[in-house]
């Protein structure tokens, strides 16, 4: 081979490499710039959000608030820190669309529990105020209570009454657990419920509706005395209000009524909807969502109805409860679940009604056939979030 092919081979593979090299270092370096804009912006929004979310608490807490009649106890990060023993991994109680929730002990030996902001949380900043401002001026034993919080350090956390049997989903869709939650217990639980319902549309100072009521933002205390916990998505409404309309819905799929996840219309009745399914689920021990009926494919809301249909609702009891349970108190229950979930929300009963139907014996109406018999076809935005709570619904639903 001549000298000067030689020199041509070697000049193109130099050639080559310097390109190789030049591609690389290129594809490198916008990978770095990448990475680097992403990681300025996460630390930035988080910034943002405690920003405001110091400018909230602030303005509620100090002397040029509106709410300055109201105290809430401000605890200072290292206080937090060292009642959860530095935020350890022992004292991890779960993971929310907030972040991390840490159990602790204050030097009295009261109990807690601190929702601890995370840089990645699922819920914004206006979740995480309306938790704030909507909570901490109610009081009602089947609330959970706020005990205080921390905005400091560029960290912002909330400080609630620790719940030993932590939240209702935990116990009763678990096979074994489940055997804890006799019908006494069971009972006890839907009457909490309701009476705290009761207490949030009616009887509050604020009157406001919670919009994601479910098995998982049921807290249990000591005794199994129900807490409504999760008040982020809540709204408040005034007393003439019979509905407030949305394009934003949010909540948890199995418990949205369909005139919210279709027309994105909410009122006190969308939350008798998702109380309805949460007496189903806790007479069956079945969750909602999940439940897919071998013989019709009917959800747990059509299994329920064509059980009462048939005479046959006792079908429904949890394997767990059918030992303990008092045959006509559970009938009753199946009923005034089957007429809060009623497709139309003006056939559904407000919650005074189902408190006063849950306590006395009285003749009750008949149901008309529930919404959503069969699972419908939802495609959430981020599958990732269906484990928590804000779920945006994209799609339209069609009820029965
Ligand atoms: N006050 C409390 N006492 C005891 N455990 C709690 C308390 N609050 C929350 N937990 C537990 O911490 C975990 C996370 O709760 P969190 O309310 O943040 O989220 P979640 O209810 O699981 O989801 P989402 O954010 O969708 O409501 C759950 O296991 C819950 O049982």
């Amino acid at each position: 081979m001549a000298a000067s092919e030689l020199t041509g081979i070697k000049s193109d593979f130099n050639k080559k490499k310097v390109i190789e090299v030049a591609l690389g270092s290129s594809v490198g370096f916008i990978l770095i710039c990448l990475a680097v804009v992403v990681y300025i912006r996460k630390k930035w929004s988080h910034a943002q959000i405690q920003g405001t979310l110091m400018k909230t608490l602030c303005e509620d807490y100090t002397d040029g608030g509106q709410n300055k009649d109201v105290e809430l106890p401000f605890f200072s990060f290292s206080e937090v820190s060292k009642l959860t023993n530095n935020f350890s991994t022992d004292n991890k109680l779960g993971q929310g669309g907030f972040g991390p929730v840490y159990k602790g002990v204050m030097e009295d030996g009261r109990e807690i529990a601190v929702k601890r902001l995370s840089e990645t949380s699922t819920q914004g900043v206006d979740e995480f105020k309306n938790e704030v401002r909507c909570i901490h001026r109610l009081q009602h034993r089947n609330l959970v209570k706020l005990l205080g919080f921390c905005a400091q350090k560029n960290e912002i956390m909330l400080i609630y009454e620790y719940m030993p049997n932590r939240s209702l989903d935990q116990i009763l869709f678990d096979e074994t657990r489940s055997s804890m939650l006799d019908w006494n217990h069971r009972c006890r639980i839907i009457n909490g419920i309701a009476r705290g319902l009761l207490y949030l549309h009616q009887d509050s100072c604020l009157r406001i509706i919670h919009r994601d009521l479910k098995a998982g933002n049921i807290l249990l205390d000591n005794d199994m005395n129900p807490k409504i916990s999760d008040f982020g998505l809540a709204r408040r409404f005034k007393g003439y209000e019979t509905g407030s309309n949305t394009k934003n819905v949010v909540g948890t799929y199995g418990y949205i009524p369909p005139e919210y996840a279709v027309h994105g219309i909410f009122s006190t009745k969308s939350d008798v909807f998702s109380f309805g399914v949460l007496v189903l689920e806790i007479v069956s021990g079945m969750k909602n969502r999940e439940f897919s009926s071998q013989e019709h494919g009917d959800n747990l809301l059509g299994h329920a109805w064509r059980l009462y249909k048939d005479d046959k609702s006792l079908d429904l009891v949890g394997r767990s409860l059918r030992e303990s349970c008092i045959i006509l108190e559970v009938l009753r229950s199946i009923h005034i679940g089957l007429l809060c979930v009623q497709n139309q929300p003006e056939d559904r009963p407000t919650m005074s009604s189902v408190v006063l139907m849950l306590g006395n014996d009285g003749v009750l109406p008949q149901p008309k056939p529930p919404a959503f018999f069969t699972e419908p076809d939802l495609h959430p935005v981020a599958p990732t979030t269906q484990q928590f709570s804000v779920v945006n619904i994209t799609t339209s639903l069609t009820g029965r």
